[in-house]
């Protein structure tokens, strides 16, 4: 049976007359990676620090493990936080940075001794006891903070974009390191980003953002391959978007041409918006192509050629294929109707999830 550990149920954040958070619901289920992944100023802290208790709702509960905590403390809750600054302090070494918390809360120092020997050993620093925090280096020192917030047991740990100080390489390291760690505690992980590369790789589930609400949530494949609206679609990975109809199930129009598509459940019709990602389009010559497509620009980057072309009615549309076009030249574009992402105007998550879920039964 799997336990909500975190619940949100219609949590509202102002500060002065700003609602920076709105109406916010979700679950957090023991156990889970979660990333709350959005643009800057979309509300992502706001929801990191309401857990932790350091600021207070303006409206609706928060939940951890059942009981209403809006009340309770940050310390009396069992959840820790890593800042994406670390928070260490520089004066002390990593074994009396990681045993602080423990001090604080009078801990026998045999006990204390044997944790901070244990979470050292975690983050892979077993042996690093007695250096001082300046002889460290970016990853060593997120790993400091890290074990600092094991030290505690906390039942949730809280990710502040931890991973944004470092370069890509050891980003990229720290990213399966913390996966690995997560897998191995078996506690839940709630991480803040607004990397959607680093969301896609690490997380169980993820929140996507706007504004202050929860636009999209679920596993990575399922936002990716589905995601509700434009917005998504933009923010998570490269999505080509053109305006179409939805003429009934399985049936749509785009570029002025009909389609067979795996979308159903909207008004005949209806005005949408067709995404198909860049890496679903295949190049074809133009006799078999089901779009036809001129080509503006093209790079190399490396695994693929990425192309930029346009069709009859202006619409941008970027191709990533090995083969390499011509500038200047018209191509056929070829797709399967599962390719063809079909995303309705102003649909709620809870109108797409029953949408989807009505015809993925079928
Ligand atoms: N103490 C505060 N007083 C007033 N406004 C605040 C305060 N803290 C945050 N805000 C505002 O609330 C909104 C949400 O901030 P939040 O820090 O949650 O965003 P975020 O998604 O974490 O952004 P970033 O990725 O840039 O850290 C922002 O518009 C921010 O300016």
């Amino acid at each position: 049976m799997t336990t909500n550990i975190i619940t949100f149920s219609n949590v509202s954040k102002s500060y002065n007359e700003t609602k920076v958070l709105k109406n916010v619901s979700f679950e957090i289920e023991q156990g889970k990676f979660y990333t709350l992944l959005g643009p800057s100023g979309c509300g992502k802290t706001t929801i990191l620090r309401l857990i932790a208790g350091f600021i207070e709702t303006s409206e609706g509960d928060i939940r951890l493990e059942g009981k209403r905590v809006n009340d309770i403390p940050a310390n009396k809750r069992k959840v820790n936080t890593v800042f994406q600054d670390y928070a260490l302090f520089p004066h002390l070494n990593v074994f009396d940075n990681v045993a602080f918390g423990l001090n604080i809360k009078k801990v026998p120092k045999k006990q204390i001794a044997a944790k901070v020997m244990e979470v050292l050993k975690l983050v892979q620093l077993a042996g690093f006891e007695d250096r001082e925090i300046s002889e460290m280096s970016g990853g060593q020192r997120q790993r400091v903070a890290i074990a600092r917030a094991l030290a505690n047991e906390p039942e949730v740990l809280l990710l502040d974009e931890p991973l944004s100080a470092l370069d890509l390489k050891l980003r990229t390291d720290m990213q399966y390191e913390l996966r690995e760690l997560q897998k191995r505690l078996g506690i839940t992980f709630i991480f803040v980003t607004h990397d959607q590369e680093e969301a896609l790789a690490m997380s169980d589930e993820i929140f996507v953002l706007n504004k202050g609400k929860i636009v999209q949530s679920g596993s990575p494949v399922d936002i990716y391959d589905e995601p509700i609206n434009r917005f998504v679609a933009d923010f998570i990975g490269e999505s080509n978007i053109v305006p179409g109809q939805m003429l009934e199930d399985n049936l749509v129009q785009f570029v002025g041409k009909n389609f067979e598509c795996v979308d159903g459940g909207m008004r005949p019709n209806e005005a949408v918006e067709i995404m198909i990602r860049p890496e679903d389009l295949t190049l074809t010559s133009i006799d078999q192509g089901k779009l036809i497509i001129k080509i503006d620009s093209q790079l190399f980057r490396g695994v693929h050629y990425e192309m930029i072309g346009h069709d009859a009615e202006g619409n941008e549309w970027v191709v990533h294929s090995t083969r390499k076009a011509q500038e200047g030249t018209e191509v056929g574009l070829a797709f399967d109707p599962e390719n063809i992402h079909v995303m309705r105007f102003n649909e709620s998550e809870e109108e797409f999830d029953a949408r989807l879920e009505s015809y993925e039964e079928e």
